[in-house]
């Protein structure tokens, strides 16, 4: 038995539950890892310079043993997201000590602790296998993967699963990612797999779509209202490609900051008109490494002013981090929010608390979402409010070469990989939702 049995089963048309069921799982798989023997590989390298093209690695690995409460899904696709870059920099710190506490915590999370770390948090595929007490999902589901993993044991994380002492992300802090033939998640993960979206296109948004609706529209994140004037960073990105859908979506006025001309012309196709080409513009927040420039924020904040008539911003969708955060603090209205899910550019925030404090403003830390909001924001994409901002696809051999493009910014929206699927365009299952949005879920293809 190998995958390519699998693969044909999930091409038929007619395989039932049980044909899934009765197949026999193979030995290995393929999958992309980072290895712990590696981890001092760019010791002295600056982050700019550590190749994940050297560290990630394609590997035949055993399938892992399937424990109560989880699932085996065979991977069709799976994308690419900045925590797989952090991984395979080993910045801010190596995954493999994320591992190894896990491994302590339980004699079946051991399972997590090895020397090769399956990356990956994001996936779109088929069940084949699930764990004693799993009831909502059976073999042969077709299903996307969230990357919360949680053990809810401790009443901290029963009102917002989030706030669980025991929060893992999925690929990152867990072993048995998207990023495989087959990965293992914990059955809470599995949401349906949106049926007018092929592999690779459902595969896309999953993690970066579930964060921005927590960090952007949530009670939890800023609470977006109507009107709400939003600064958002990177608004072709990752994160920022669905924080601008979601803003345009919610009634609200995204000013976009870009870094180009073809990414300011994606924002505007997708409906924003306050586009600011952070590059053509030249803003420079810190004059060296240590001392910010007041008048660079000054010069943002009129530009903001003159984009939305002379209003300042209700909300700011931080992640660029160092670089940009004094800026997001001042441009911010009397009484607004700062929301930050990340410091990509530098952790060692700085900012002039006086216009924090003495026009109370508020920074909410964001991080993922909880198992209900990432529902939800699944649920948009199935019904096509949000579109998925997939522009490239690279097969599983070229990963490496898929995340240098993320850590070097050559990307737009999201790059997926193929996994399991021989092709793009497969998985489609509702060619009626597909059309009335085609135009919208191929907005960011092949630019
Ligand atoms: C969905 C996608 C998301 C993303 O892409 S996010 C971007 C990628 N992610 C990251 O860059 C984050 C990577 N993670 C980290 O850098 C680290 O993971 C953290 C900084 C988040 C946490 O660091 P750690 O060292 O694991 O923290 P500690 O183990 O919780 O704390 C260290 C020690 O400090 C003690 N401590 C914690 N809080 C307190 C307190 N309030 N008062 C006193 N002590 C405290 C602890 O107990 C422990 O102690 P003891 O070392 O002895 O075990
Ligand atoms: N906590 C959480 O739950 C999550 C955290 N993250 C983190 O968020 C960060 C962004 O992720 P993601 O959006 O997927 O990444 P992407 O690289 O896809 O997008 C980020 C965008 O930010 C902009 N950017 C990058 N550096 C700077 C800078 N120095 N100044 C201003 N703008 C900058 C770039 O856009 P342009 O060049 O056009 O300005 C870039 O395209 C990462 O650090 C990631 O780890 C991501 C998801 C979840």
């Amino acid at each position: 038995m190998t995958v390519k049995d699998i693969l044909d089963a999930i091409q038929s048309k007619d395989a039932t539950s049980a044909d899934f069921a009765a197949l026999p799982l193979p030995e290995s798989y393929r999958a992309i890892t980072v290895h712990k023997d590696e981890t001092e590989m760019f010791a002295g390298l600056k982050t700019r310079d550590k190749d994940p093209r050297k560290s990630i690695h394609l590997d035949d690995v055993p399938v892992p043993e399937l424990g109560p409460g989880e699932a085996l899904v065979a991977v069709m696709a799976s994308s690419v997201n900045y925590n797989s870059v952090w991984t395979s920099i080993f910045e801010p710190l190596s995954t493999f000590g994320f591992l190894e506490r896990y491994g302590r915590t339980n004699e079946l999370a051991k399972r997590h602790d090895l020397p090769y770390h399956i990356i990956g948090s994001d996936l779109a595929g088929v069940v084949l296998r699930t764990g004693p007490g799993v009831n909502a999902w059976k073999p042969g589901d077709e299903v996307v993967a969230h990357c919360l993993s949680v053990e809810l044991e401790s009443s901290d994380g029963h009102n917002d699963t989030m706030l669980d002492p025991e929060q893992r992300i999925w690929g990152f802090e867990t072993n048995f990612g998207g990023l495989a033939e087959i990965a293992l998640v914990k059955s809470n993960q599995l949401m349906p797999k949106p049926g007018h979206l092929s592999w690779e296109e459902a595969a896309a948004p999953g993690l970066v779509n579930s964060t921005a609706y927590r960090q952007l529209v949530s009670r939890n994140g800023a609470g977006m209202k109507q009107g709400d004037n939003v600064l958002i960073w990177g608004a072709s990105g990752g994160l920022g490609s669905y924080a601008t859908q979601f803003a345009l979506a919610g009634g609200a006025n995204p000013i976009c900051v870009v870094s180009s001309d073809q990414k300011a012309d994606i924002c505007r196709s997708m409906g924003a008109e306050a586009i600011i080409d952070r590059n053509a513009e030249g803003y420079k927040f810190w004059k060296d490494e240590t001392t910010q420039d007041p008048k660079e924020w000054k010069r943002f904040g009129k530009r903001i002013r003159e984009l939305t008539g002379g209003e300042d911003i209700d909300i700011v969708f931080e992640h660029p981090g160092r670089e940009t955060f004094g800026a997001s603090v001042f441009v911010t209205r009397k009484g607004g929010t700062i929301t930050t899910c990340a410091s990509t550019s530098g952790y060692m925030h700085e900012y002039d608390n006086r216009y924090l404090w003495m026009s109370l403003k508020r920074i909410i830390g964001s991080h993922f979402a909880n198992y209900r909001e990432a529902w939800e924001a699944n649920r948009l994409i199935a019904k096509g409010k949000i579109h998925p901002t997939l522009s490239k696809v690279y097969s599983l051999e070229d990963t490496g070469q898929a995340a240098y493009d993320v850590h070097r910014n050559l990307h737009q929206g999201k790059v997926g990989v193929l996994c399991l699927a021989p092709e793009e365009g497969l998985g489609v299952r509702d060619e009626e939702l597909r059309a009335e949005h085609i135009d919208a879920i191929n907005r960011f293809r092949n630019i």
